[in-house]
């Protein structure tokens, strides 16, 4: 994939009105009282009984085989379907995530993908409708190993080449790769990060990052993308915010 700066001239929707990701300003972040209680967000994953990875020469993406409901916040009273869950990383610690937070980069971005089950067929049918998709962000800071990420960090060597794929025949509960305050996120109406850009998706962004090992981002570093170079800032930059407002859940 060439780089972001290029896109625009084959998807002109790059410069759009609800582009992503973008960087929160979180003292304009507006607190959203309705996103709270009885329809707070929600997730019901059912685990994966072998996993399904793909190195698909922009990201490492598992492809979700099993049920996986997300509900609540702003998603209303539609059910999306967990799709696939990938990353954006840097090539070093201070930088890799795709969303900001007061200009702060973290070192990568986990995105689990979801589409609109409710009102739409496949998610193929659901990517290009404004309601279509909702994906939660989870940044990734350098610490301590996240164990349920192990199955994909330690599989990284075995996808080395774009294109290449396994199923790794254990257990994997996506619901253990989310923080452990999922309570407190920034939520805004966004698009793709990456070509076909479209603007079909609900952003939910975590405020509380996730833990990984220095090794488990080293793997993901050696990874070699479509171009035959190291998997690296494999990330979009802000884009402008244009005449959104950026709600919040904490005070
Ligand atoms: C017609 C096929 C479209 C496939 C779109 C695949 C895709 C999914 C999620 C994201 S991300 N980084 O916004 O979560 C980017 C791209
Ligand atoms: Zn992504």
């Amino acid at each position: 994939m060439k780089r972001p700066s290029t896109w625009g001239k084959d998807f002109p929707i790059a410069n759009g009105e609800r582009q992503s990701p973008i960087d929160i300003v979180t003292s304009a972040a507006e607190y959203d009282s309705d996103v709270q209680g009885s329809n707070a967000l929600s997730t019901n994953y059912t685990p994966e009984s072998e996993v399904k990875l793909v190195n698909n020469g922009h990201s490492i993406m598992c492809q979700i085989t099993k049920k996986g409901v997300l509900t609540g916040g702003p998603l209303g009273k539609d059910e999306y379907r967990l799709e696939q869950f990938h990353l954006h990383w840097g090539a070093e610690d201070g930088r890799g995530s795709e969303h900001t937070v007061d200009g702060k980069m973290y070192a990568s971005e986990l995105h689990l993908v979801h589409w609109n089950a409710s009102k739409y067929s496949s998610f193929a049918d659901a990517v290009q409708k404004p309601d279509g998709l909702a994906v939660l962000g989870i940044f990734i800071t350098p610490g301590v190993a996240c164990n349920q990420f192990k199955v994909i960090s330690d599989n990284c060597g075995k996808l080395k080449t774009s294109g290449a794929e396994m199923t790794v025949d254990t257990t994997l509960d996506p619901t253990l790769l989310l923080p452990s305050n999922t309570s407190d996120y920034w939520t805004y109406l966004g698009s793709l990060t990456t070509p076909p850009l479209f603007e079909s998706v609900t952003w939910i962004v975590f405020k509380e990052p996730v833990e990984y090992s220095k090794e488990q981002l080293l793997a993901l570093r050696n990874l070699v993308d479509s171009d035959g170079n190291h998997m690296q800032d494999n990330y979009r930059p802000p884009a402008a915010l244009k005449q959104r407002k950026v709600k919040k859940t904490f005070t």
